[in-house]
C-alpha cells in the first residue's frame, strides 16, 4: 500500500439523500452552528479537495476562517476549469489541480501560475493522486464532495472518517445531485462513533476504510485470549494488498506470548513484510518482564513500515514509549483512538483500568 493521507470526507444532504438542487444558487444544507464547525475542520487539516464540478456550479472559496486555511485540491479530466475561478484566486495557499494526461498540457497553459497541474494518469488514478498528496507532505485530506467525487473516493475505499450532516427538508428533484451515485462501495457497515445536533441538523460521525477494518478485527480477537493478569491483546498482519498474513493473541501458545510475537512468529522472515502492516488493539510493547524482546523491537526487526493501534498502553506496569520508539525509527505510526474504549473493556481485569 502506497502512503496516503487521511482522508475524511465531508458532506451534507437533505433528508432524500441529496447534496444540491437543480437551481444556480447554492443550495444551504448546513445550519450556522454546522458552517462553524465545518469552518473548523477545514483548519485542522492539511489539504482540502473538490470535484471540478464543483468548482464550476459553487466556485467555493474553501478558506477557513477559525484557522490556517488548508491547501486547495481539485481533479478533473476534461480540463474545463476557468483561472478566474474563487478556488484559484482567494488564499494564499498552494492550489494542485490533478488532471487526466490528455489535458494537462492546455491546463498548465491556460492555469498559469494560478495552480500546479499534476499529471495523474489516463483515466484519473485516485490513489497516484493520494500517494502525491502524501509526498508533498498532505498528511489529513478533507474531501468535500460533490456527488462524483464522494461516490470516487467511497468506491476505491480510500475514506477512514465520513461526517454526513442531515438536513431537515426534502428536495424531490430525480436530476439533483445526490450524496452518492451507484457503485462497488466497501461491504460491512462502518463504525457510528458521533451523534451531534447542530442547530437543526445532525452529524453523523463515522469511521470507514481498511484500517478501521483490519483493527476493529483485532480488537476482537483479543476475545480469545486466556484469563490472564496481564494485557489481553490481539494482532493482526497484512500485506499491501490487505489479505491477512497472520493473527496473534496474547497467551495463544504459552501465557507469556504477545498478540505481536506471537502473529509474527507464525511468519519467519517473510518478504511481504517489508510492505506489511501490523494492527494490534493496544501500542506494542517497549518494556517487558517476561521475556527479553520487546513487540517494538520485534516489529522493527521484521521490518515491518507501519502500525496501526487503538489504545496507548497505560502506566499499568511500565512507562510505554513503543509508538515514540517505532516513529523514531522512521516506521508509519496510526492511532484509532475511538476504538481504545473496546480494548479497555476487555482489559478492566488490570488495576486501574475500568
Ligand atoms: N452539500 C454538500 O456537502 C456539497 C454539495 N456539493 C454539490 O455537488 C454538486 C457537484 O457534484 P458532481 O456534479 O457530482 O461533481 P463533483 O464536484 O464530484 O466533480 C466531478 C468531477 O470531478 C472530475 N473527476 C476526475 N476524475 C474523476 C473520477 N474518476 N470520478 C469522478 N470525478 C472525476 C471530473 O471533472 P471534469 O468534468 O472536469 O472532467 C468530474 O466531472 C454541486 O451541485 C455542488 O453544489 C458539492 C460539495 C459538497
Ligand atoms: N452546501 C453545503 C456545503 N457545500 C460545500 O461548501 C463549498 C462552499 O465553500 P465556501 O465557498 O468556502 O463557503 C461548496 O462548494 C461545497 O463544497 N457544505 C456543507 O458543509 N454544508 C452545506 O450546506
Amino acid at each position: 500500500m502506497s502512503k496516503r493521507p487521511y482522508v475524511l470526507a465531508s458532506a451534507a444532504m437533505s433528508l432524500d439523500g441529496f447534496l444540491d438542487d437543480t437551481s444556480q444558487e447554492r443550495l444551504l444544507l448546513s445550519s450556522p452552528e454546522d458552517f462553524a464547525r465545518v469552518d473548523q475542520v477545514r483548519a485542522g487539516v492539511d489539504a482540502i479537495l473538490v470535484g471540478a464540478n464543483t468548482i464550476r456550479t459553487d466556485n467555493p472559496r474553501l478558506l477557513s476562517r477559525s484557522g490556517p486555511s488548508p491547501v486547495k485540491v481539485t481533479l478533473t479530466t476534461s480540463g474545463k476549469l476557468d483561472p478566474a475561478a474563487k478556488f484559484f484566486t482567494t488564499g494564499d495557499v498552494a492550489k494542485l489541480v490533478y488532471a487526466a494526461s490528455p489535458a494537462v498540457p492546455e491546463l498548465s497553459a491556460s492555469l498559469g501560475d494560478a495552480a500546479t497541474v499534476v499529471d495523474a494518469g489516463d483515466p484519473l488514478d485516485v490513489h497516484r493522486v493520494l500517494a502525491d498528496l502524501a509526498e508533498r507532505g498532505i498528511g489529513r485530506l478533507m474531501v468535500e464532495g460533490g456527488s462524483a467525487v464522494h461516490t470516487l473516493f467511497l468506491t476505491e475505499d480510500v475514506v477512514d472518517e465520513l461526517h454526513l450532516v442531515v438536513a431537515p427538508f426534502f428536495v424531490g428533484q430525480r436530476e439533483a445531485p445526490r450524496f452518492v451515485g451507484a457503485g462497488r462501495f466497501p461491504q460491512g457497515r462502518l463504525m457510528l462513533v458521533e451523534t451531534r445536533q447542530l442547530g437543526d441538523v445532525v452529524l453523523l460521525r463515522y469511521l470507514a476504510g481498511r484500517d478501521h477494518r483490519r483493527l476493529r478485527e483485532a480488537v476482537e480477537l483479543a476475545e480469545r485470549c486466556p484469563p490472564s493478569a496481564t494485557f489481553r491483546v490481539g494482532a493482526v498482519i497484512t500485506d499491501a494488498s490487505d489479505n491477512v498474513l497472520a493473527t496473534g493473541f496474547s497467551g495463544e501458545t504459552d501465557p507469556h506470548d504477545h498478540a505481536e510475537e506471537v502473529a509474527l512468529a507464525k511468519l519467519g522472515r517473510d518478504p511481504r513484510l517489508a510492505e506489511a502492516t501490523i494492527y494490534s488493539s493496544l501500542e506494542p510493547c517497549s518494556e517487558r518482564a517476561s521475556r527479553p524482546v520487546t513487540c517494538t523491537q520485534h516489529i522493527l526487526d521484521a521490518g515491518i513500515p507501519r502500525v496501526v493501534f487503538a489504545w496507548r498502553e497505560p502506566d499499568v506496569f511500565v512507562h510505554a514509549q513503543g509508538a515514540e520508539l517505532l516513529r523514531a525509527a522512521g516506521r508509519e505510526v496510526v492511532e484509532i483512538p475511538e476504538l481504545a474504549p473496546l480494548v479497555r473493556q476487555a482489559n478492566r481485569h488490570l488495576p486501574g483500568v475500568d
